[in-house]
């Protein structure tokens, strides 16, 4: 589960945020609609621990992570989120491979070549483990870090703006993939968009 409660945060003085709280449980999905520059991606980050906020309180798991240390922000992060970034940051030099498997390095684990593989058929980009990312459509892509984001098995996924550029088509699968996956291991899926088509598919939902 992730909640928070009273986040501000700010990027200057002229540029402050007060954000709604949210709440997850395990299974559940929460959808964060907002228009361009409401702070979506902000807020995604600060439930990331990506950001600190300059107040609030950010539960994972039930644990409070305010006052810890950046190492331990690090580890918990990697243990227990999953982030599906809007344009997906890969190692260009690495492959598709070896990138989801980062994921295990990152959170001090075994590397789990046969999980990987696993992910990678379910998410039907098998084909394509051994070539470089680059190679690879942007909807290939986006199924990458999908599995890279559900490698560690996280408690919460967090992925922002996961279909702004693709088609209905391509929404439909990824938001379903999304869904099944976050549900197949128990974890908070938490989608920030401001894609109108999402409204349906999310019965809880926060605006921004
Ligand atoms: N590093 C930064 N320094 C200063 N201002 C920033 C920084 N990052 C974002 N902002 C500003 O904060 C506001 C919120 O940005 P954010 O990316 O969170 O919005 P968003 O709702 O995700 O927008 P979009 O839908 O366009 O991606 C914007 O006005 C943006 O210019």
């Amino acid at each position: 589960m992730i909640s928070s409660t009273n986040l501000h945060f700010s990027y200057s003085p002229q540029k402050k945020f007060s954000f709604p709280d949210i709440h997850c449980n395990g299974r559940e999905t929460l959808l964060i609609l907002g228009q361009s520059g409401k702070g979506k991606t902000t807020l995604l980050h600060l439930l990331a621990l990506l950001l600190q906020p300059e107040s609030g309180q950010i539960l994972i798991a039930q644990k409070p992570v305010s006052g810890l240390s950046a190492e331990e922000v690090t580890r918990i992060r990697a243990k227990n989120i999953g982030i599906i970034y809007q344009k997906p940051h890969f190692v260009s030099s690495l492959s598709v491979l070896d990138n989801i498997l980062l994921s295990n390095y990152l959170a001090e684990q075994k590397e789990n070549v046969q999980k990987a593989r696993l992910l990678a058929e379910k998410l039907g980009f098998a084909e394509h483990l051994p070539k470089k990312t680059s190679r690879l459509s942007q909807g290939e892509q986006q199924r990458v870090s999908i599995a890279r984001a559900l490698m560690n098995e996280p408690n919460v996924i967090l992925a922002d703006e996961p279909t702004s550029s693709l088609d209905d088509n391509n929404t439909q699968k990824v938001i379903t993939l999304l869904k099944e996956q976050s549900a197949s291991i128990g974890a908070s899926l938490v989608v920030v968009t401001h894609d109108q088509r999402l409204k349906d598919e999310f019965p809880n939902q926060v605006h921004l």
